[in-house]
């Protein structure tokens, strides 16, 4: 199956195109660095181009402060990019992968949301991803939402590199502990998402392999909780680690407002697809190994 991933030199597109298989000498998957989301023109080629049998957009606006005061762009990229996208699958006549996130939640539930509670976003780039969702549905019905959060890998930007950034900067470091959610690795999720797209390939719009789902890692934690353990995985690789304070979320003022419980209830992707939710204990180690060590933290 020829698959197009967008998404350049995100955290995602670089594990999918690790981790997807390969079909005989041919690279089924296929990077798009060419295709700009904002840019519709750009996005008819390079699907005529790699003449793919499945489209995943790992491509997204995920600047969470800045899309406050980017809110055109992160729309551009996040809602008519994604829904032009999908629109270009549904074209083909082939399945579509869309990534979402926990922000599309206000965050006030009290429990882990479910892939039917209803959303809310209290910030642009939530709002800005909720419109993805829409849209992506509405322009190709085969289509697959999946909602995570927390993303990190050895790769790009995210909370692990950040951490271990200032954790050698600093001597303390405060993080929030009122905000509740979950790691995931972004080999996780592409794992999962080439278990899941093989069978997308025949399933007619109607299936209940299509629609929203959540998949993050497991446990649930707090951001405190999850530097804690990146931390502890860093003093046992030797690293120098700083006094971890935990602070609320009104100690630590950010332009964008986040969910204070954005916990996803993961069980439709595993009834559905027979996905569980990875450990992210685990694979923070692997992540913790690939980063520290002479010279590895980029
Ligand atoms: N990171 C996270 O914590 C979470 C992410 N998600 C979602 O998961 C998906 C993957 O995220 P992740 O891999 O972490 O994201 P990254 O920010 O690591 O990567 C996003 C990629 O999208 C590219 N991109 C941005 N604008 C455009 C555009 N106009 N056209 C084409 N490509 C563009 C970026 O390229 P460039 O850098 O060159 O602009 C970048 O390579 C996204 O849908 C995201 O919303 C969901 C929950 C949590
Ligand atoms: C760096 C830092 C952050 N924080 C807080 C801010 C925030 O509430 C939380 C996490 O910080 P970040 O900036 O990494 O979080 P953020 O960029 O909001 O992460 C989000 O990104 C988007 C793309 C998503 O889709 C979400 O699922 C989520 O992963 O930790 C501290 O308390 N102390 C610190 O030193
Ligand atoms: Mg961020």
């Amino acid at each position: 199956m020829r698959v197009l991933i967008a998404g350049r030199t995100g955290q995602l597109a670089i594990e999918l195109l690790d981790r997807l298989p390969r079909d005989g000498h041919q690279p089924v998957a296929q990077e798009a660095p060419e295709l700009d989301l904002t840019d519709p023109a750009s996005i008819a080629r390079a699907v005529e181009a790699a003449a793919p049998e499945a489209i995943i957009n790992a491509a997204a606006y995920t600047a969470v402060d800045k899309a406050e005061s980017q809110r055109d762009l992160a729309f551009a990229v996040n809602a008519t990019g994604a829904g032009l996208l999908a629109e270009a699958a549904a074209r083909r006549g082939i399945p579509f992968v869309h990534v979402s996130t926990d922000y599309v939640f206000p965050g006030d539930g009290g429990a882990p949301y479910a892939e039917d509670a209803p959303t809310g976003p209290i910030g642009v780039y939530g709002e800005s991803k909720l419109a993805g969702e829409k849209a992506v549905i509405a322009a190709n019905p085969r289509s697959i939402v999946i909602r995570t959060a927390w993303v990190c890998s050895p790769h790009g930007h995210n909370f692990i590199k950040t951490m271990l950034r200032v954790g050698q900067e600093r001597e303390t470091v405060s993080v929030v502990a009122d905000q509740h959610g979950a790691p995931t690795f972004a080999a996780d999720l592409a794992d999962a998402i080439a278990r899941i797209l093989p069978s997308l390939a025949a399933a007619p719009a109607s299936d209940e392999r299509f629609g929203v789902f959540h998949l993050t890692g497991t446990p649930h934690t707090t951001w405190h909780g999850f530097a804690a353990a990146i931390f502890e995985g860093a003093a046992a690789r030797g690293l120098k680690t700083p006094e971890l304070r935990a602070i609320t979320t009104a100690d630590y003022p950010t332009p964008a407002r986040r969910p204070a419980d954005g916990r996803l209830d993961c069980g439709r992707i595993a009834r559905v697809h027979g996905i569980q939710a990875a450990d992210w204990r685990a694979s923070l180690s692997r992540c913790l190994d690939a980063l520290i060590g002479p010279e590895k933290i980029r």
